[in-house]
């Protein structure tokens, strides 16, 4: 179990570096397999990294897109996270790859838990995720103290869960079981705030600190 932490000049540099590993990782998936899957978070931080990824050239055709997860509003809508990833990840050459949308429709997103759990399970292990952080600590939608948090951090946690211990709108995200066994795991964040929060993490229970559970083997990408 490893923690690497790679500091970058800027945000750019680490844009630029991440998108690159990334995007090895999914052809190295691709020479011995026939799909590969990314699993990537929304959120304002990844923007320039979906920016440099979509236009790789890699065979996206076989690899399939998912997020860790998404705010319950229609795609169109400025808080959807697929709606940052039309627009800059599925997009150029990537334009072809896959992609299951965690948003559904439904009116309550514990309608469309069951159907998504379904939907992920041929694509894991995930081969390549993503994964964002807040300053209070959650990644993918596992909030600090959270009832939903403590159940999708349990081993037998189903693939898909909604959250409603939120403010703002529900919530749908993957979960513990599904995220911890990514074949490559990345953590980009930016800022001394976030690069602190996530020094403090690393004492805590991932109960009150959720990026805790995520740190086994991972790499940190960080730029002021
Ligand atoms: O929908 C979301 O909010 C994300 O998937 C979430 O987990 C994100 O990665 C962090 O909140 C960091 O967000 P920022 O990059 O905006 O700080």
């Amino acid at each position: 179990m490893t923690l690497e932490f790679v500091e970058y000049p800027d945000r750019e540099m680490l844009a630029l570096s991440l998108a690159d590993k990334i995007a090895g990782q999914l052809s190295q998936q691709l020479r011995t397999s026939e799909q590969a899957s990314l699993c990537v978070p929304g959120g304002t931080t990844p923007g320039p990294v979906f920016d440099t990824l979509s236009g790789t050239e890699i065979d996206w055709s076989r690899v399939t897109v998912f997020l860790n997860d998404e705010r319950w509003v229609n795609g169109d809508h400025t808080r959807s996270n697929s709606r940052l990833l039309r627009r800059h990840l599925l997009t150029g050459k990537a334009a072809v790859a896959r992609y299951i949308d965690l948003y559904t429709g439904e009116a309550e997103p514990e309608a469309a838990t069951a159907a998504l759990s379904e939907a992920i399970a041929p694509q894991l292990p995930i081969t390549v995720l993503l994964l964002g952080m807040g300053v209070d600590m959650h990644t993918a939608s596992l909030f600090p103290g959270a009832a939903e948090t403590a159940l999708a951090l349990a081993p037998d946690a189903p693939g898909v869960m909604a959250v409603r211990s939120v403010k703002d709108e529900p919530r749908i995200t993957l979960t513990a079981p599904v995220l911890q066994k990514a074949i490559h795991t990345h953590l980009m964040i930016t800022g001394a705030d976030k690069r602190e929060a996530l020094e403090r993490a690393q004492s805590l229970d991932p109960k009150v600190a959720p990026i805790r559970a995520f740190l086994g083997d991972i790499c940190v990408h960080w730029a002021e």
